[in-house]
């Protein structure tokens, strides 16, 4: 059963049918197919929760994510200040758009405002086949506002629940499913989740990916605890109708918790898109949901008394976005200053003294080169020249360390050829960062490139002893190089002040500047020798071969 495994179901088994076909269709076009989570839920207009939530917590999980949207609230950090249902044969309109078309694997629900909304969602479903429901069964928003009304809880218990793989409620939906039982501690979740489970949810679960004792996995029941009182833990239950798992996590001091739910099931749906088993799935994003809210525990949106939360943990201030006035700009290439650590101390100076002198004599740009620190004082040693870089608007790359560059927050990274590939690097520290790929060959700086680099260092021009079995490529390997590529060139390799004149005096294409270590940092003044080569430099460029 390698794709599209067959599922049981007590009334389901309209499923395989559509999977053979889709198999096939995918097949016909030749595409990988990729995880799909379509959220049937409403929209928040502050985007803390709701189809804004669920979209960005698929984002954040790389999982692709359509939407049916069954209403659409005005609402705020304060609460929700109007609702306006979506008619429901619209929202069957939009079900049949995307279900006719694409291949879903995995349906999230959340706010279903009406019976009417739920039969519709119901009816589709035997319609076209999905491997998996995940209902949240959305009643009250924490500010107290009605989302879905008590005339809907019969259709949930009888119509829906017993349709869902898993059903995520929190206290007081359980409560509320349950004819107002009363739900105060761990014990009584554990109850609610047992009785829930005996009114559904009962759909066999098939990944469709895994072989082994996960491919069968009956209805399942997660009683979300965040909201129970007097609790220091975030404590959830879950439940399969064999076995209780008590799923604990440190329980954030934040405002900032509003969409959780929302969260968390879709969250849930998306690992379980991507063939996870259902505990793995519910595990993996409790452990996001607490991941997130950690992060963004202090970031203030609205002035309402429940903030949204950052998904994508990239809104805190102190990301780079705040500190860099704008995209690379090829001209910092110019006088590009390279750390070593070794000469520093030689001449008895801190790696933050070094570079505050190199940049106020005139670097335009720093790349920390640390070949034998260990990784700890590699960290603390980028964070801090960091700062001095930051505070002069020059960027700060790390040599090599593609992880140093993210744990740091570093604006970029510079790569040999047998250090991480530049596309690789790219996927991992995004569009804004700085790359820079050492290149001596045209086929080099093609591939330099084509992988998504900003610009490429070549050399060594001269003969060096700051980087040992180095082939010098001279100056008309430099003129080569640069002649081909497409990306600004820094020249690099034994250059200094009786030499840096001839190299910009060229005027060849695309070369913006030089690289230097020994240059500047094994002579005694720093300071004294990046304002010698910058005035130098200022000078060939005025005369540079045009
Ligand atoms: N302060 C917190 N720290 C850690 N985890 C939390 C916190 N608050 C909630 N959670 C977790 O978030 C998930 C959602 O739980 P919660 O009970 O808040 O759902 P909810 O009321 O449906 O959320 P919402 O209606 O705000 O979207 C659960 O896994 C819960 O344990
Ligand atoms: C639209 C919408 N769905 C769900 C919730 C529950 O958090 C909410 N507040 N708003
Ligand atoms: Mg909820």
């Amino acid at each position: 059963m390698a794709s599209g495994g067959v599922i049981l179901s007590n009334s389901f088994s309209f499923y395989q049918k559509r999977i053979v076909m889709s198999s096939r269709m995918q097949e016909k076009n030749g595409g990988a197919s990729i995880p799909h989570v379509l959220s049937v839920a409403g929209s928040d207009s502050g985007a803390g929760a709701g189809i804004q939530a669920d979209l960005k917590a698929c984002a954040a999980r790389g999982v692709y994510c359509s939407t049916v949207i069954t209403s659409v609230t005005a609402q705020n950090t304060v609460g929700v200040q109007a609702v306006h249902a979506v008619p429901e044969d619209f929202v069957a309109q939009q079900l049949k758009s995307v279900l006719s078309d694409m291949q879903v694997d995995v349906v999230k629900t959340g706010m279903l405002p009406s019976v009417g909304v739920v039969k519709v969602l119901l009816q589709s479903l035997t319609e076209f086949s999905v491997r998996a429901l995940v209902v949240d069964p959305v009643m009250v928003s924490t500010s107290g506002d009605v989302l879905a009304g008590p005339s809907i809880l019969s259709t949930f218990r009888e119509e829906l629940l017993p349709m869902a793989n898993i059903v995520t409620p929190n206290i007081k939906e359980a409560s509320a499913l349950l004819g107002g039982i009363r739900l105060e501690t761990v014990a009584d979740m554990r109850n609610a989740a047992e009785l829930l489970h005996a009114l559904g949810p009962r759909v066999v679960y098939d990944t469709g990916f895994s072989l082994g004792e996960n491919l069968l996995q009956n209805g399942n029941v997660l009683v979300k605890g965040g909201d129970l009182p007097d609790s220091l833990d975030a404590v959830d239950i879950f439940f399969n109708g064999e076995h209780f798992y008590e799923l604990r996590s440190s329980r954030i001091k934040t405002r900032n918790t509003h969409g959780t739910g929302c969260t968390l099931a879709s969250c849930i749906a998306a690992e379980l898109a991507k063939g996870s088993p259902m505990l793995t799935a519910v595990r993996v994003a409790k452990r996001y949901v607490e991941t997130a809210l950690e992060y963004s525990k202090d970031i203030l949106i609205g002035n309402g008394i429940q903030g949204p939360f950052d998904h994508l943990l990239r809104l805190k201030s102190g990301s780079q976005s705040f500190h860099r006035k704008d995209a690379f700009n090829p001209s910092d290439l110019f006088l590009y200053a390279v750390t070593d650590s070794g000469m520093n101390k030689k001449w008895g100076r801190s790696m933050v003294d070094a570079v505050a002198a190199a940049i106020q004599g005139g670097a335009t740009i720093v790349q920390l080169r640390e070949k034998d620190a260990e990784t700890r004082d590699f960290l603390e040693t980028a964070k801090s020249c960091l700062a001095v870089c930051r505070s002069h608007g020059v960027p700060l790359l790390i040599n090599d360390r593609v992880d140093v560059a993210l744990a740091s927050d570093a604006d970029g990274v510079h790569v040999g050829q047998s250090d991480m590939p530049a596309s690789v690097a790219r996927t991992l520290l995004g569009p804004e960062k700085i790359i820079g790929v050492s290149c001596k060959t045209i086929e080099q700086a093609q591939q330099a490139w084509i992988g998504g680099a900003d610009y490429i260092g070549s050399g060594g021009v001269y003969s060096t002893n700051t980087k040992a079995n180095n082939p010098t490529i001279g100056l008309d390997g430099l003129k080569t190089v640069c002649s081909a590529s497409k990306l600004p060139v820094v020249a690099i390799g034994g250059i200094n002040a009786s030499n840096a004149g001839t190299v910009i005096e060229m005027g060849l294409p695309n070369l913006k500047g030089v690289a230097v270590v020994s240059a500047l940092f094994d002579r005694e003044n720093v300071l004294a020798e990046t304002k010698k080569l910058h005035a130098l430099l200022m000078e060939a460029s005025s005369s540079k071969i045009q």
